[in-house]
């Protein structure tokens, strides 16, 4: 996405809109913190992102496409006057994952607060799945969380002091039909999650996941578009949710407000879990209940 597309992106808010989006949190909540946030240059992350530049934080951000990170930090500069590291890399490359921790340590002194919110899937049904396309999602997913979970944990060790984890995974608890993927990588997040939560307590450091549900953002564009159509009735509220609903559930679990809360998952979802479906690879006839 081109700086002027992100003005005005299919799904989801614009970078000026992003900018001004209403917020409960004070705006100096994260005064003098330093966050980092994977897979910013788009989508949640990047509203994340703008969230926590907007509450006073020190942003550092990451991912793939070095382009989309730039477009994104000279925003959020503009928008904080501070200082905005961008570091492209893959997340699925320990060595990668480590040489960016270190650079950011480095220019910044620590971090306050990991975001893993790089990741993806493709929609398909299970039975479809090549061996390639299964690993790349766990890859990306699973193994790319940890190795910047466990490289964030070790400095704040390092250093003797405390650290925060938000990882953002999906709302699984009933399964993800054309997703079966992505399913097992979230759930090994989640379940490594509540592990580390009792392992690193005594190191201060507190994990916790979002399970999001249809979150309306730039992720749409991996659908097909008569099965993204369903996204905005996969729930009772009958509609998806915003980057916004994220972001503010991040920072819930990053402030202070978080501060008694480990090992949970906080499912923003509009319900989905109780009521809905959701067929993003399309639904299959033995699912089709003949109408009269
Ligand atoms: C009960 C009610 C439930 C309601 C639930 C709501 C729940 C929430 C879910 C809502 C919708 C979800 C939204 C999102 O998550 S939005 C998106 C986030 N962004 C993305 O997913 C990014 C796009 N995806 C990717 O980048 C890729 O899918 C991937 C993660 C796999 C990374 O791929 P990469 O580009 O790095 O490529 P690789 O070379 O490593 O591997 C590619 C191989 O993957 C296979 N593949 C890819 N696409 C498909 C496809 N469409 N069908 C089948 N297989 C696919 C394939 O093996 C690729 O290899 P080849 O290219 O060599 O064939
Ligand atoms: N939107 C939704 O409804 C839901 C989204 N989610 C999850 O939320 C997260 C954000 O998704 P969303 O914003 O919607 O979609 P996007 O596709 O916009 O965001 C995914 C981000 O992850 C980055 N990324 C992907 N693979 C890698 C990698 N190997 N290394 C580093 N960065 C990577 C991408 O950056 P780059 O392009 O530079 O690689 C991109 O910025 C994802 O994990 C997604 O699966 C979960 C449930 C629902």
């Amino acid at each position: 996405m081109n700086s002027a597309d992100s003005q005005h992106p299919k799904f989801g808010p614009g970078d000026e809109a992003l900018a001004a989006l209403p917020t409960v949190y004070r705006d100096d909540l994260f005064a003098g913190k330093v966050v980092l946030v994977s897979g910013a240059g788009s989508g949640i992350g990047k509203a994340i992102a703008f969230l926590f530049a907007r509450l006073g934080a020190t942003l550092a951000i990451c991912g793939r496409k070095a382009d989309k990170l730039e477009d994104c930090a000279e925003k959020l500069r503009a928008l904080s006057g501070r200082e905005v590291i961008t570091y492209p890399m893959t997340i699925r490359d320990p060595e990668q994952v480590d040489a960016m921790l270190s650079a950011v340590w480095e220019r910044l002194g620590g971090v306050d607060v990991l975001v893993n919110n790089a990741g993806g899937q493709f929609a398909a049904h299970a039975m479809d799945f090549n061996v390639k396309g299964w690993n790349a999602v766990i890859d990306t997913n699973l193994n790319g969380s940890w190795y910047m979970m466990q490289g964030a944990a070790r400095r704040w060790v390092e250093q003797g002091r405390p650290g925060n984890i938000v990882n953002i995974t999906a709302a699984i608890d009933r399964g993800l039909t054309g997703m079966a993927h992505t399913t097992a990588s979230r759930a090994g997040v989640i379940a490594l999650s509540r592990t580390l939560a009792i392992e690193w307590a005594e190191h201060g450091i507190r994990l916790n996941c979002i399970g999001a549900g249809a979150i309306e953002s730039n992720g749409f564009n991996n659908y097909r578009e008569e099965n993204v159509s369903t996204f905005y009735s996969c729930n009772p509220m009958k509609r998806a949710g915003d980057v916004q609903d994220i972001a503010e559930a991040v920072v819930y679990l990053a402030a202070p407000s978080g501060k008694f809360i480990t090992g949970e998952v906080l499912n923003v979802e509009g319900g989905m879990l109780l009521w809905g479906e959701f067929w993003p690879a399309g639904k299959p006839d033995y699912f089709k209940v003949d109408q009269e």
